[in-house]
């Protein structure tokens, strides 16, 4: 699906990431774990702008229209779908068939509120669904989501995400909940300091493992090498080369 070499991105000349070389493929469902900072946002928004015509990116920036309704907010995920003349004629008069669609996404996002509700009065995590409703309404093969349950309690988090990977092909997912990305996904991605230090096959870890990991690069403040954050590991039952796995 799209392979990256030496991909480099620098902000006001520090460096945000740095990639030798990763792979993402059709049919996968990627997390992408590390600590705050770490290039993890840079790392998707790349990945979306790449496959743009084929995806579907909910960011943690959200990027809503307060005074629009939840409706207008989740049509307009999929406004280059459309005509002109349609896009404009659903703003002032939603049709039938976008309400409907629109609404079993809301359903679907467990949104309890009337469509028609501005999102300016919605709670925090009301509003990441209704941003993340916009993504689902563009029905693209490949979800990119960036922390989008991060505002939810985790049991309604599980239950959508279980939604979003069942209506996808493949799911590009930053998580910080290492349970999830344990038990949801097929492959976890971790970052160092805009670097690659784990990629793996999710059934080859577990959850200490992970954990450890998770841990390990959220305490180290000093940058002693990246690749020493995976080798610290208790790998107990992972082969030392899985850990950055080229996945063929
Ligand atoms: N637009 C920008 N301008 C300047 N620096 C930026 C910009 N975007 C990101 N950065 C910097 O790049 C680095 C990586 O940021 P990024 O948002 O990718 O991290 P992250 O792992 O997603 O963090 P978080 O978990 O907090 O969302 C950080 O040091 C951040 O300050």
């Amino acid at each position: 699906m799209l392979t990256l070499n030496n991909l480099i991105v620098q902000f006001e000349g520090k460096t945000a990431l740095d990639i030798d070389a990763l792979s993402f493929y059709h049919g996968e469902k990627v997390a992408i774990i590390g600590r705050s900072g770490c290039g993890k946002s840079t790392l998707v928004n790349h990945i979306f702008e790449q496959l743009r015509p084929t995806s579907a990116l909910c960011s943690q920036r959200q990027g809503l229209v307060e005074n629009l309704s939840v409706f207008h907010n989740i049509f307009m995920g999929a406004l280059n779908q459309h005509s002109w003349y349609y896009n404009l004629a659903n703003l002032v008069y939603p049709f039938k068939e976008p309400r409907q669609a629109i609404q079993q996404i809301a359903d679907a996002l467990e949104l309890d509120c009337p469509l028609s509700q501005p999102v300016s009065a919605l709670s925090g995590g009301q509003r990441q669904r209704v941003a993340l409703g916009r993504a689902l309404y563009q029905r693209q093969a490949l979800l990119i989501g960036d922390e989008p349950f991060s505002a939810l309690d985790p049991v309604m988090g599980q239950r959508l995400l279980t939604e979003v990977l069942a209506s996808h092909d493949s799911v590009i997912m930053v998580l910080h909940d290492m349970d999830m990305a344990l038990s949801y996904f097929d492959r976890v991605i971790g970052l160092r300091d805009g670097r690659t230090v784990l990629d793996i096959d999710a059934a080859a870890l577990d959850l200490h493992t992970l954990e450890a990991f998770y841990q390990e690069s959220c305490d180290s403040k000093a940058a002693d090498g990246v690749d020493n954050a995976a080798a610290r590991l208790d790998l107990s039952q992972v082969e030392p080369q899985q850990c950055l796995a080229k996945h063929e």
